[in-house]
């Protein structure tokens, strides 16, 4: 078992708090092994009776990005038109995918379907499944950023609409679609706090006791 000492903390502590929603992506490539290799991580994440339901499409015809943008962009403006007055103004500057400028497409799925695991934790609470897919995307998401890699969460998207553009089983369940590729900029702050969005909440709102 590896040491993990208070430096290691330390450094693990800056590792989530400079991880960051990125929507504003450099054009350059990632490495060819780095997706596979950040997926092989996401796969130790802790999953509903080990059945590690979560599944990867990796997105790379342009056909399929360009239906997925289209999806975005639809929503978006449907999602535009349910704010009024300055919200409104301040949504339309949002900048809330990269899905242009990301060199990977990615889109995780959960299969609640899979016998593997044998039902073991989700026969009363079927969502498991998807809360296992969510463990593994927090872990390539904090993976991606030890590597200097940004990851972007779309959920602006028609969830049918995607299953049918990526032509994958239907009664599997859209997690998130994601932007990836090397972030224009780090910052240790939610980007739509430095905009004026929303701000984030200490821990000690949080909390309750029972
Ligand atoms: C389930 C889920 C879904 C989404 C997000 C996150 C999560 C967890 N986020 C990112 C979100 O806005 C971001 O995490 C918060 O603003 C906090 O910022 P940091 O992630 O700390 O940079 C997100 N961001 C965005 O620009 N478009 C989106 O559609 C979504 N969807």
């Amino acid at each position: 078992m590896p040491e993990f000492d208070d430096q290691f903390r330390a450094r693990l502590h800056d590792l989530f708090a400079w991880r960051r929603d990125v929507r504003r992506f450099r054009s350059d490539p990632l490495p060819e092994d780095a997706l596979g290799r950040l997926i092989d991580t996401a796969c130790l994440a802790p999953s509903v009776g080990l059945s590690q339901p979560w599944r990867f499409v990796i997105v790379d015809d342009p056909a399929r990005r360009q239906a997925v943008l289209e999806n975005f962009t639809a929503c978006n403006e449907e999602a535009l038109g349910a704010f009024h007055g300055e919200r409104a103004q301040l949504y339309a500057t949002l900048k809330l995918a990269g899905l242009r400028e990301a060199p990977c497409h990615l889109a995780v799925f959960a299969d609640r379907e899979t016998d593997v695991g044998h039902g073991v934790g989700r026969r009363t609470m079927p969502e498991m499944a998807e809360y296992s897919a969510v463990s593994a995307v927090m872990t390539l998401w904090l993976a991606a950023r030890a590597e200097g890699i940004g990851v972007g969460w779309v959920s602006i998207l028609d969830p049918d609409a995607i299953k049918a553009t990526l032509n994958v089983p239907a009664h599997w369940r859209l997690i998130g679609y994601f932007c990836i590729g090397y972030p224009e900029t780090e910052d240790d702050r939610p980007e739509l706090e430095r905009v004026g969005w929303e701000r984030r909440r200490p821990a000690t709102d949080l909390i309750v006791r029972r």
